[in-house]
């Protein structure tokens, strides 16, 4: 369910509406206004509303001050407050996860490990050693509080914070450059290998791998455009490093555990602008999924499978360019027109990390709101005149 305000909350024109504190996240997507859909995102407590263009024409990306006009009779925030979820339990309790890929607040592996946490489990995390020192002290100066509160209260706790880069797999494929990189330096043991060693030493086995990373140093050129450079280092990092993560910490992993990583539409459908070979690498991903399942299903039980997580506005996201048009898109044209929450991925997480899921491997699990479900994008121009139902108020 969309929240909705009333006029009498609503600004005069050209300033800005106030918005709950439980929807004071980065960015709010966008918001209708009457018969006009706008941009919205957190500046400090407010809520800035970017211009409006009629709803029936989708997207909006301009800025500067919405004018409100007099037909306005009230504002619609698409945020809806995360989906509550009673009944059985997902019980993680004496549970360990490693979760490559976190470095933030705003991306899919801190809501996993969230999740995870609020469902008993120990948390470990890898993070890339260039970003390791900033999120280290967040997390020391308390930047991540307000956002490591779980559901009961308590904080999420991370045992141990590892640096990793998932593109090297031992100390011999370093190269020399890389070594003596300052943005390397004082960092030890972050290799993959190493990783997996260190993790062994300090809590010897997990039950649950999470690779949460990508990164695709040409993704904003064109498939066609992309140089055999940047179509390699996008699968070495978005792919093939989850290959190696399963065959480094598998050893180290429990009896039936749980191994998830996070791929997108792009591998199936054409998405113009995720380029750089990073729809090539997601493809690899969910092939891989299937053949690891197979893998490490026969060895050790543990099953594998990625979920294919709608747009999200996280660091790596932005980076690309685009994806607060994909988040205007997918309200627009999913099957269901609410906010997707990085929250609504993580708990899937922690399904797929439980014995509830105990049958399921090599699967490709969608959590965006059934927009890979459209046959049509129904913001076309095309459906101008068809009755379309609208979300339901
Ligand atoms: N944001 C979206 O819209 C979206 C949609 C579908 C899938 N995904 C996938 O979700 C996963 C997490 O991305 P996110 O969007 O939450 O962004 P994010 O920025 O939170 O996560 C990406 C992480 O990868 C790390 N990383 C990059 N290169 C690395 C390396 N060589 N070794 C170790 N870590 C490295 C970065 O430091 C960062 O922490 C990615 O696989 C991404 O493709 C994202």
């Amino acid at each position: 369910m969309a929240t909705t305000t009333t006029i009498s909350n609503l600004p005069t024109a050209m300033s800005t509406p106030k918005i709950p504190s439980s929807q004071r996240i980065a960015n709010l997507g966008p918001v209708i206004l009457g018969d006009k859909v706008a941009s919205c995102y957190k500046l400090s407590s407010v809520c800035h509303v970017a211009s409006a263009q009629p709803f029936q024409q989708g997207l909006i990306m301009t800025s500067g001050a919405i004018k409100y006009d007099k037909i306005v009779t009230k504002a619609i925030f698409r945020s809806s407050p995360t989906p509550d979820i009673p009944g059985l339990p997902i019980d993680l309790t004496g549970k360990r996860a490693f979760i490559a890929g976190v470095a933030d607040e705003n991306g899919y592996g801190w809501a996993i490990a969230k999740s995870l946490a609020a469902a008993g489990a120990q948390i470990l995390v890898g993070t890339w050693v260039p970003a390791l020192n900033i999120f280290e002290s967040s997390l020391r100066r308390g930047k991540f509080d307000e956002s490591r509160k779980l559901k009961d209260g308590s904080l999420m706790e991370i045992a141990k914070v590892y640096p990793l880069d998932a593109v090297y797999d031992s100390p011999v494929d370093v190269p020399e450059d890389v070594k003596t990189n300052k943005r390397y330096a004082g960092a030890t043991n972050w290799t993959v290998q190493e990783v997996a060693e260190s993790v062994k030493k300090d809590f010897d086995k997990i039950d649950i791998l999470v690779h949460s990373l990508a990164n695709g140093p040409e993704v904003s050129k064109p498939l066609s455009e992309t140089s055999r450079k940047g179509y390699l280092a996008a699968l070495s990092a978005s792919s093939y490093s989850y290959i190696s993560l399963l065959k480094h910490f598998l050893p180290i992993m429990n009896q039936e555990g749980s191994a998830i990583s996070l791929t997108y539409i792009a591998s199936e459908r054409i998405i113009p602008g995720y380029g750089g070979g990073m729809s090539s690498a997601k493809a690899a991903l969910e092939s891989d999924t299937r053949v690891l399942a197979f893998e490490a299903g026969r060895k050790k039980r543990v099953r594998v499978n990625t979920i294919s997580a709608g747009p999200l506005g996280s660091r790596a996201a932005k980076a690309i360019g685009f994806i607060d048009r994909m988040i205007d898109y997918s309200f627009t044209n999913a099957p269901l027109q609410k906010e997707l929450h990085a929250e609504e991925v993580g708990n899937t997480a922690a399904f797929l990390a439980s014995n509830l899921s105990s049958a399921i491997t090599g699967s490709v699990i969608y959590v965006d709101n059934g927009l890979n479900a459209m046959g049509v994008g129904i913001d076309s121009p095309m459906f101008e005149n068809l009755d379309i139902p609208k979300e339901h108020h």
